[in-house]
């Protein structure tokens, strides 16, 4: 692949015109006879073109992808069309091997944040490259390519350019989306699809683009409403603008699990707190519960049609038909006598929340989506997948991770998420590409995977320089004062990039900070007086989220749990090129053994 000077205006120019009828389009339309705002999905710069591999080459054979389906007139009686994205021609685009090497030459491009101009081009020959990429085009020796490349990456260098770059929010990727991943994006929705990848390789960029393309306003089949669901607020919100940039209108929603379950009890996801930690949450979110409230309702309603789920929730109360197994049996009725006595005093704890809204939808019709997508779904609790359950009318697309589980009180693999959603049985479909970290990174957080499943991504970041491993107590310094010191540096080395410190001992490093001058508001993220600022999070606040360079700090005090290092790792994993671990307790066997097994590394 190559950037090619000459041929940059000529395609600059047409992106012009093209952005010209987008202009004049009207700003609303008509879906499904619903008025909705033109979303800006339809109105973006050009993604890229193709050009086809046939014996007539002709200007017919080469097209534009798009975010909408328009023809572009070129001046001299000559057009040219750009079909969607979401198009099915739009796979000679995205399918590494569309139609088997029906594709000659594929021209990836990129567009600056404001205003849509395009800013550069990368040919992608997937041929031996013979003449010119496109008719037209002016100089044949601009591309300087020899015929077919990695295997499994395309528009690779463009891709690359773009993980080095600092990271900003998340955006539509259109342009550098991989064969792995639009495989995935536009698989058939009349099949459940449960995808397993490790971290950073790409899964929120597939939910995100996944749901797009499901209701995209020019698929034949298009969804009328999918739910995109994933783990927190802040999820919610890094994910925001490419819904904004890609979505339809009205046809995707997006909430985190509280969201849903609030939304469920009529109440304010915000007024109630709880910190899900304890036994107690086994009880309040397992199957058996889930199972009891079932048995509990349906002979309710048999005395009481009008049964109502404040009075079934007395009536689960008094119960003996418990239904949890022999051993926990006792445990489940002692856990029942402490919960609170009414359904609205239960209201108060969102521990409570997956109870009370399995209630309600066992006992009314909740608006169904067509098609439910679920972000970081290892960390569904039993009864909220049960809950689930009951809000999707048509299939599901589960992405996550069973290695960042956060506790064992989820279920421990993906065959009892798919029997708890009544998902046919299938294989999990795999992402194996390595966006987000170095595989420096990579390797040093996978060695807390076990063996069997250290199946390394290979990073598209390449090598990258190693973590940086420091021991507090050796130094002579207490942790937040070193984690402090690492963070600053990693903040002067990353001017333009984001930094943060994750670590479970959240309070302690705030108060030094707080010591030192620095100062937060309620978003985690901590400034100095010349402006400089880092962001300090615990692993359940840095999931899915990303930073150029990363202190995690103690790694003993992050929880194990069922043997699983879920929130370590994930913490990790969060770092894009630089890492800092700094430590005063032991650090985790399976780290030191990495240590002591990469001794020129460390
Ligand atoms: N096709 C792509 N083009 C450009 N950037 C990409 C692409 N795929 C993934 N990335 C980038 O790689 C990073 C990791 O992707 P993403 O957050 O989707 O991974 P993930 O599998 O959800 O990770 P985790 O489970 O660890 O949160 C992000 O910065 C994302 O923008």
């Amino acid at each position: 692949m190559s950037e090619q000077g000459g041929v940059l205006p000529r395609e600059q120019e047409v992106n012009r015109r093209y952005q010209e009828i987008l202009a004049a389009m009207p700003e609303y339309t008509e879906i499904d006879g619903t008025r909705v705002r033109v979303p800006r999905a339809v109105r973006g710069p050009l993604t890229g073109r193709v050009r086809m591999r046939h014996p007539g080459d002709d200007e017919d054979d080469a097209f534009y992808i798009g975010p909408t389906h328009v023809s572009v007139d070129l001046g001299g009686g000559r057009e040219t069309q750009v079909v969607s994205w979401a198009a099915p021609a739009a796979a000679a685009f995205f399918e590494r091997h569309y139609d088997r090497g029906l594709v000659k030459v594929r021209r990836h491009f990129d567009a600056a944040a404001e205003g849509d101009a395009l800013t550069k081009v990368w040919d992608e020959w997937l041929t031996e490259r013979d003449g010119v990429a496109f008719e037209g085009d002016p100089d044949a020796d601009a591309a300087d390519h020899d015929g077919v490349e990695n295997a499994s990456l395309t528009a690779e260098d463009a891709l690359r350019e773009r993980l080095l770059a600092p990271r900003t929010p998340l955006t539509a990727l259109l342009g550098t989306l991989q064969p792995e991943q639009y495989a995935l994006v536009s698989a058939d929705p009349a099949v459940s699809l449960v995808v397993q990848g490790h971290a950073g390789t790409g899964k929120t960029v597939v939910a995100t683009h996944r749901a797009a393309w499901l209701t995209h306003a020019e698929r034949e089949h298009r969804l009328g409403r999918v739910l995109l669901l994933g783990p927190t607020p802040t999820w919610a919100m890094h994910i925001a603008p490419v819904i904004a940039e890609l979505g339809t209108p009205d046809t995707i929603v997006v909430r985190s699990l509280t969201q849903v379950l609030a939304e469920l009890l009529g109440t304010d996801a915000q007024a109630s707190r709880s910190t899900f930690d304890g036994a107690d949450v086994v009880h309040a979110t397992s199957e058996q519960l889930g199972r009891t409230l079932a048995v509990v309702v349906a002979d309710q309603l048999r005395a009481d049609p009008e049964l109502t789920p404040a009075r079934a929730y007395d009536a689960f109360l008094k119960t003996n038909r418990v239904a949890a197994p022999g051993g926990t049996r006792r445990d489940f009725a002692e856990w029942r006598e402490t919960l609170p006595r009414t359904f609205d005093a239960a209201m108060n704890d969102m521990r409570l929340w997956p109870l009370l809204a399995y209630l309600v939808v066992l006992l009314s019709e909740p608006e169904r989506h067509a098609h439910v997508i679920v972000d970081e779904a290892q960390d569904l609790r039993p009864l909220e997948l049960l809950v689930l359950a009951r809000l999707d009318a048509g299939t599901w697309t589960l992405i996550g991770d069973m290695r960042q589980r956060r506790t064992s009180y989820t279920p421990g693999t993906w065959k009892r998420v798919r029997k708890l959603l009544g998902i046919e049985e299938q294989p999990e479909k795999q992402l194996a590409g390595g966006y987000r970290s170095t595989q420096a990174i990579i390797d040093f957080a996978g060695s807390l995977l076990p063996r069997s499943d250290a199946r390394r991504n290979p990073a598209v970041l390449g090598a990258g320089a190693p973590p940086r491993v420091v021991d507090a107590s050796a130094r002579g310094t207490d942790l937040p004062a070193t984690v402090l010191d690492e963070a600053l540096r990693l903040v002067d080395a990353h001017p333009d990039g984001v930094v943060a410190v994750i670590t479970a001992l959240v309070g302690d490093v705030a108060e030094r900070a707080s010591d030192q001058g620095w100062r937060t508001d309620a978003s985690q993220v901590w400034r100095d007086e010349s402006g400089r600022r880092f962001s300090l999070l615990t692993s359940e606040q840095a999931r899915g989220l990303e930073f150029d360079a990363l202190v995690v700090a103690e790694p003993a005090a992050f929880r194990e749990r069922a043997g699983d290092l879920g929130p370590l790792y994930t913490a990790l994993t969060r770092a894009n090129l630089e890492l800092t671990v700094v430590h005063r307790r032991s650090l985790p066997p399976a780290l030191v053994r990495y240590i002591r097994e990469h001794p020129d590394r460390f």
